[in-house]
């Protein structure tokens, strides 16, 4: 049973021009998606730069206008409601950012920036405060001597660590997860993917996970979409999307995941060729999920993302 639906979403950014500086025209970073979310699964949101992802986890948290569509949560429609600094939606949907240092603020203490949402939504004593700051640093394995740092003496992964503490202060139902690794070293990020997947479990947590990267979503969720221009191609739970996809936009974005293992590059190898020789020879239409036609240009362009992996050795 789903505690929070989002139905065929749209937000379109005006562009203005003109001496009156009036909307000529629209963006629609996001144009007609449609989303359920169980509790303890994660979701995984793919696409390439600019198809809408993060406009989609901005619009869910409220920090973008929707223009239609609908989010209910738990049987409230909460669309584009001016919703209070400390409603229950803005205590159990949180988010983390690709850039975790740009989104502590410098000036704060590592106790006052976790503190945040706890003085927003939990009215806990000053002691009792202290102890939930200590114990969620330990949840993200930092010690207690950390609360009286600032952001700049930690790396780009104990920032993250910051910023996922934070995230769970509140004890949130849904984490809204912007490329939260993707500005992190390798070894880093599979330390971050790993923990990440730790407190889901014990939290029963429900993730978005946004990425434009097939591999990570891969390790941490259960159901896929693959977004294109603000659309989904293809949406299914992770074993259909990896080993039966359908469509050929996801084909291409998975023969692009760098493989290290040499027998399964061997194998992506194939896969690359049957979807050029299915792209050359049948010069069908291609759909989205609506039944929308899909330009081939961007196919084209998902190609040279492959082709420039693979020189780089990666497949
Ligand atoms: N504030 C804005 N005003 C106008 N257009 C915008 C605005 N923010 C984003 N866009 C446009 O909306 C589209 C979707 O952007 P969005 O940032 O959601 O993509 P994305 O898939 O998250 O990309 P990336 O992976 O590069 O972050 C892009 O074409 C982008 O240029």
């Amino acid at each position: 049973m789903s505690f929070m639906q989002i139905n065929d979403l749209k937000v379109h950014y005006p562009i203005r021009g003109g001496f009156f500086n009036t909307i000529v025209d629209n963006v629609p970073a996001v144009d007609g998606i449609s989303l359920e979310f169980e509790k303890g699964k994660a979701y995984g949101l793919v696409g390439e730069s600019g198809c809408g992802k993060s406009t989609t986890g901005k619009s869910i948290i409220g920090l973008e206008k929707i223009t239609s569509g609908s989010i209910i949560y738990e049987g409230e429609n909460v669309t584009n409601k001016v919703r209070g600094r400390n409603s229950a939606y803005n205590r159990d949907i949180q988010m983390i950012f690709q850039d975790a240092h740009s989104s502590l603020n410098p000036r704060k203490r590592v106790q006052d920036i976790i503190a945040e949402p706890i003085r927003n939504f939990l009215k806990l004593s000053p002691g009792e405060e202290r102890k939930r700051i200590n114990e969620l640093l330990a949840i993200v394995g930092m010690n207690e001597e950390a609360r009286l740092k600032y952001p700049h003496e930690f790396s780009g992964g104990q920032k993250q660590r910051i910023g996922i503490a934070r995230a769970i202060a509140s004890n949130p139902k849904l984490i809204i997860a912007d490329e939260p690794v993707s500005a992190l070293d390798l070894s880093v990020q599979a330390q971050v993917l790993n923990f990440l997947k730790d407190i889901q479990d014990e939290f029963g947590l429900s993730y978005l996970f946004i990425s434009h990267d097939l591999g990570v979503v891969k390790h941490m969720c259960d159901n896929i979409s693959i977004m294109y221009k603000g659309r989904f191609v293809e949406s299914g739970n992770r074993k259909d999307i990896y080993t039966n996809p359908q469509h050929i936009y996801t084909k291409r974005l998975l023969s692009a995941i760098p493989e290290v293992n040499p027998t399964n590059r061997e194998e992506r190898k194939e896969i690359r060729r049957a979807v050029e020789v299915d792209y050359l020879t049948n010069h069908h239409d291609y759909y989205d999920e609506n039944g929308r036609v899909f330009d081939l240009q961007t196919i084209s362009e998902t190609h040279q993302v492959a082709m420039s992996a693979q020189k780089k050795g990666g497949i």
